[in-house]
């Protein structure tokens, strides 16, 4: 299979990633980790981003990465970096070969620092370009609800590898969504997923648990017979994805259900195994240019489930331009079948506005 090996390094990077997570999550929780300055979220993105660079640099060094976050503020602030660093530390994965290959712990927090500053590639048209977010879905990691650690490998602007780890969802494709699915799901029985993809290859589902990966399943948008019956999913902050321009293309479109609002693309996961349709992110600043560490992943793995990903006005999402997707407007994820529909629908609702 082509990138074979991108694909194991990137599912275990952030197998290991998404371990760190929970622990900064659960000492939390226990009130350890409480002062301002080392928030959960500050700590937990810090210190995934760290362990998935530290492993991409041991397996591709010449590749470049483009990740959300510096080490500047770290250097400025021992206590939280030793704070990271700890945590870093404390985070392996139990398959000890599995450790091996990601070529082991980092050696020190100097390291470590350096591995964070690692992520500051410009992005663009050429060459091959890791993108990552240690923790998407900010908000929902710190409600307990749905997060994502993501990774995705672009070769010339063409998202080839993407690998979404997603600790609160349900193991079981199967398992409906229900409006639910974004609050208070830590630790409930058989969560933790992994949806990874290769362009040209499929998308495939597996559990995400601390010892060895198990064996993936692939997975498949679910065929929509009627629209009017459809799940769709959504931002639950308002403020990154317009509710009401949802509410009225579901409305043109018939859909009756509640929408599903949840953090991260787990939303992508989540229609790309079939336990949503669709996934509408229409933009509410127009000056907002969407991170291409927010969508690579999540692009690739609904279209290799039998989807199309575009924005708003029907483009494909173009990674080729740095940083952001400033070529595009909002998301629009549906299967292929019946994506021009939807499209259509978001047409009329945006220019009756
Ligand atoms: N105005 C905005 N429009 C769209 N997305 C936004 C906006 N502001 C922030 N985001 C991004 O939305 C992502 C979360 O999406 P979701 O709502 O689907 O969980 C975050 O990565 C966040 O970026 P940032 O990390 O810079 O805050
Ligand atoms: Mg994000």
């Amino acid at each position: 299979m082509p990138y074979a090996k991108e694909l194991r390094i990137a599912q275990l990077a952030v197998q290991r990633a998404t371990l760190l997570t929970k622990s900064v999550f659960h000492t939390t929780a226990k009130g350890t980790v409480s002062k301002e300055d080392h928030s959960p979220v500050t700590v937990g993105d810090f210190g995934a981003q760290a362990l998935i660079i530290s492993a991409l640099r041991h397996h591709f060094p010449d590749d470049e990465i483009v990740a959300e976050e510096e080490a500047a503020e770290l250097i400025a602030n021992k206590p939280l970096s030793e704070r990271i660093w700890s945590y870093v530390q404390a985070t392996m994965l139990e398959d000890e070969s599995a450790e091996q290959e990601l070529g082991g712990p980092i050696q020190s927090e100097q390291e470590m620092l350096d591995a964070i500053d690692m992520g500051k590639s410009p992005g663009g048209a050429k060459g091959r370009i890791w993108a990552i977010d240690p923790i998407d879905g900010t908000k929902g990691f710190l409600r307990g609800g749905q997060y994502a650690v993501c990774l995705a490998l672009m070769v010339d602007g063409d998202v080839k590898v993407g690998v979404l780890g997603c600790p609160n969802l349900p193991v079981d494709d199967s398992a409906p969504l229900d409006a639910h699915a974004g609050e208070n799901q830590t630790d409930a029985e058989g969560k933790g997923v992994i949806f990874s993809a290769v362009l040209g290859e499929g998308a495939t589902s597996g559990a995400l648990s601390r010892g060895a990966l198990s064996k993936e399943a692939p997975i498949h948008m679910k065929p929509i017979e009627d629209i009017t019956q459809a799940t769709f999913c959504e931002s639950v902050e308002s403020g990154h994805s317009s509710h009401s321009d949802q509410a009225a293309i579901a409305k043109l479109l018939g859909i009756t259900k509640p929408s599903v609002r949840m953090d991260s693309q787990a939303k992508y996961g989540s229609i790309a195994r079939g336990a949503g349709d669709l996934y509408l992110r229409l933009p509410v600043r127009a000056d907002y240019e969407e991170k291409i560490w927010d969508h690579a992943a999540g692009d690739l793995i609904v279209r290799e489930a039998g989807g199309e990903v575009t924005d708003v006005t029907g483009k494909r999402l173009d990674f080729t331009l740095g940083r952001t997707l400033k070529a595009n407007k909002g998301v629009v994820a549906a299967p292929k079948a019946v994506h021009g529909k939807i499209l259509e629908a978001v047409k009329q609702v945006l220019s009756s506005k």
